[in-house]
């Protein structure tokens, strides 16, 4: 098993997990146990690993929608689990985020959905807010796309649309999930090419959890693989395409069975068939 953080320079995370041990409820299956993770300024980081492992996890207690049992969940050097309703609303308008699909509000314009942070959590007038939403439609290139109705556009100009949202504030922060999940392969690419150029633009650091592993290795400056509620491999895409750890190997080869197994554990065929095959 790799070293927690070995290459990551820790002095100016943005994010950190210590010690962070997490279960949905008391007595229920640990999903996350002493996990160690460091979120660099600036980098594109992935977080990746079966189905179920906690990646989606990792992100909602970042975003404070639940807190670790043990361990800290570090913002900015503040302790997001210990944070107030008023202190977790401050930090979140910090967090721009990406659900899984995107999911647009159906019944606002494209114009209307990528303003909508910016007239929650802003006083701009009405001519500065149509300069934002314009300026972060421009990135996306959807400018042109500003009066549709989400249903009048394709899967991939939505997801664009939903990056558009989550960057509206400007946030030091952006937090995907699986942002490429349903796409064509070549709105995948785009979308993909987009999270990294936003993040240079932006200066931001951007947290990606996905299953992709050609995109995410083009664009990822960091991988963490998480596996048993630990970090099970960790590394640059360059370190992991040279691994010769099997877990990494059946990652990124991409192959069903191996240190992570095929079959949910259960009852084995001789028990249930009667026969071994
Ligand atoms: N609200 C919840 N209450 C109880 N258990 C949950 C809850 N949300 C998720 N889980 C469980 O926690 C584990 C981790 O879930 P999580 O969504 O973080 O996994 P994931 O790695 O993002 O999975 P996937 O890649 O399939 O989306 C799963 O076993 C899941 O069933």
């Amino acid at each position: 098993m790799a070293e927690p953080t070995k290459h990551m320079n820790q002095t100016d995370s943005i994010v950190s997990l210590k010690g962070v041990d997490f279960s949905y409820a008391p007595g229920e299956r640990t999903i996350l146990s002493g996990l160690n993770m460091e979120f660099p300024r600036g980098k594109v980081v992935a977080v990746m690993g079966g189905s179920g492992c906690g990646k989606t996890t990792v992100l909602r207690l970042i975003g404070g929608q639940v807190n670790a049992q043990q361990g800290q969940v570090l913002f900015e050097g503040q302790d997001v689990g210990q944070m107030n309703a008023q202190q977790l609303m401050a930090v979140r308008r910090r967090m721009g985020m990406l659900f899984q699909f995107g999911a647009l509000f159906t019944d606002m314009s494209v114009f209307e959905n990528v303003a909508f942070p910016l007239r929650e959590h802003t006083k701009v007038s009405e001519e500065t807010l149509r300069d934002l939403v314009l300026m972060k439609l421009n990135a996306v290139g959807l400018r042109g796309a500003r009066d549709l109705m989400p249903s009048q556009i394709s899967g991939g100009m939505a997801r664009r649309v939903a990056l558009a949202r989550a960057i509206a504030l400007d946030p030091p922060l952006i937090m995907y999930d699986e942002p490429f999940a349903g796409l064509d392969p070549i709105s995948l690419g785009i979308t993909a090419r987009l999270i990294r150029d936003m993040n240079q633009a932006l200066g931001a650091t951007s947290i990606l959890v996905t299953h992709d592993i050609p995109e995410t290795f083009e664009i990822a400056d960091y991988v963490y693989f998480i596996a048993n509620g630990k970090i099970a491999a960790e590394g640059t895409p360059d370190d992991l395409r040279a691994s010769t750890d099997p877990f990494v190997q059946q990652f990124v080869s991409a192959n069903p069975d191996g240190p992570v197994p095929f079959h949910y554990p259960g009852k084995t065929l001789l028990e249930d068939f009667g026969a071994s095959v």
